[in-house]
């Protein structure tokens, strides 16, 4: 660890760096010296350091301002500031400015020596901290992209994806919120050519038209007041690759104008700027809004809608694929095991009833939303009617006594009912019980689809 830890001494006073390069190298680190700020900056230029100690006092460029341009430069760099006695106000304001810590003239070896010990720690913490962040964000990213395919209808979806995914035609997903719009056109840039293209996403409802105007097509400097750098839009990120278009419903009238234009030419002006700027992309576009209504309402352009409408792709509600509802629940439930560490072995008979006969007004999300409130307050080893009980309000926990062998066989055959939303067939396929004897069972029992 040490003999490949690299420290830079930044001193005016010779005597001291060559006493603090001796002091280190003893210890095993690689030591370099240098006599003022514009020396040191120029060495980091072509590698960087682990640690930098710096002196406050030097002509020139002062040890603060040296701290500021290195902490641009190298955002996780280690400073160690070093102070003459009388200036540990200045240390204090150093750290402050993201110095790790000082160091007092005249030196104690002793101190030296832990100080860097210390160092060493803290930025061993550091690293530790972002791999497990990193790995946390993979985590959640694995959430976001893995995409349960089960049911028929969700097969079909997917057969349609593979089918257009080579296809640069624009394509608009329909389907309600949280049913996995933004999911589904992750999946078509995964099967499309251009799968190692960049994937630009922008959610048009949640921006003024202003802001979404240079959002999407980019500004030169000055186009505005704050207009400080001249910055790529995100029409220009997407150059060969997918650019998704979320909430288009939202977007005004002007703004389907100027897409529209620059979806025909391929091009487009940033905002204040005169110069074309080319861009090929293949755009997806998704809403959970009725377009064909809005434009009969005057809402929404037709020649826009057929622009992006070239293939189009309608994913349905959970509520009419209840089959999916175990598999994606499995699916969360893994995942936020996995994140909280807890020990749960999957759901009991009854709680996949409650999942399989609830509505689901919010989708997918919503279940993801349940399975990890759920986790969170389980406290056995299956997740069971108690940890799902806000998602019935009659229902009483405590009042839940044992179930009687025909109750739990009417609330099975429901909720597998339900989950194939109500196919005679498909319902007795997963009971293992011929169709037959299921109508049988549904008569005698009374079962009525809700
Ligand atoms: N088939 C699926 N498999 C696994 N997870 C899914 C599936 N469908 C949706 N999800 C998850 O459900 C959540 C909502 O999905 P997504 O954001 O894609 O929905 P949306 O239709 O784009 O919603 P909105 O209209 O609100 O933007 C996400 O966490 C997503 O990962």
């Amino acid at each position: 660890m040490r003999l490949s830890t690299r420290i830079m001494v930044v001193d005016d006073e010779e005597t001291i760096c060559e006493a603090l390069s001796a002091w280190f190298a003893k210890d095993g680190y690689q030591v370099e010296t240098a006599s003022s700020g514009f020396d040191a900056l120029a060495r980091v230029e072509d590698s960087a350091f682990d640690v930098y100690l710096l002196d406050i006092k030097m002509p020139g460029m002062d040890g603060i301002e040296l701290l500021s341009r290195l902490k641009e430069k190298q955002p996780d760099a280690m400073v160690i500031m070093i102070t003459a006695h009388g200036s540990i106000q200045t240390a204090v304001e150093a750290m402050k400015l993201g110095a790790s810590d000082y160091l007092c003239k005249p030196f104690d070896p002793d101190e030296l020596s832990l100080l860097m010990e210390r160092i060493m720690a803290t930025k061993a913490l550091k690293e530790e901290n972002l791999a497990l962040r990193e790995q946390l964000m993979d985590h959640q990213a694995s959430l976001h992209h893995a995409m349960v395919i089960h049911s028929e209808p969700m097969q079909k979806v997917f057969a349609t994806i593979k089918e257009i995914g080579p296809s640069l035609a624009p394509v608009l997903i329909t389907g309600e919120t949280g049913v996995g719009k933004d999911l589904v056109a992750r999946a078509i840039q995964q099967q499309s050519l251009r799968s190692e293209g960049p994937f630009i996403a922008v959610n048009c409802g949640a921006l003024t038209e202003s802001i979404l105007e240079s959002e999407l097509f980019g500004h030169e400097r000055g186009a505005f007041t704050g207009a400080v750098k001249t910055r790529r839009g995100r029409l220009e990120m997407a150059d060969n690759g997918t650019l998704f278009l979320d909430e288009i419903g939202e977007i005004s009238s002007k703004m389907q104008i100027s897409l529209l234009r620059a979806l025909e030419e391929k091009q487009f002006l940033r905002v204040g700027g005169s110069q074309p700027v080319k861009s090929e992309f293949r755009l997806i576009s998704a809403t959970h809004q009725n377009l064909p209504r809005l434009i009969r309402e005057h809402r929404f352009r037709e020649d826009f809608f057929y622009r992006i409408n070239v293939i189009s792709l309608q994913i349905p509600p959970l509520r009419e694929r209840l089959e999916d509802v175990p598999v994606l629940a499995d699916h969360f439930l893994k995942h936020y095991v996995e994140e909280t560490g807890k020990f749960l072995e999957g759901f009991t008979q009854r709680a996949i009833g409650m999942l399989t006969a609830y509505r689901w007004p919010g989708n997918v999300r919503e279940l993801r939303n349940v399975i990890e409130r759920a986790v969170v307050i389980a406290r056995g080893r299956m997740i069971g009617a108690r940890e799902l009980t806000f998602l019935n309000p009659e229902a009483d926990v405590c009042n839940m006594g044992p179930l009687t062998l025909r109750d739990m066989e009417i609330n099975h055959i429901h909720a597998a009912l339900a989950a194939c939303n109500w196919n005679i067939s498909r319902a007795a396929k997963q009971l293992g019980i011929d169709r037959s004897t299921l109508r049988r069972k549904i008569k005698r029992h009374q079962i009525n689809r809700p």
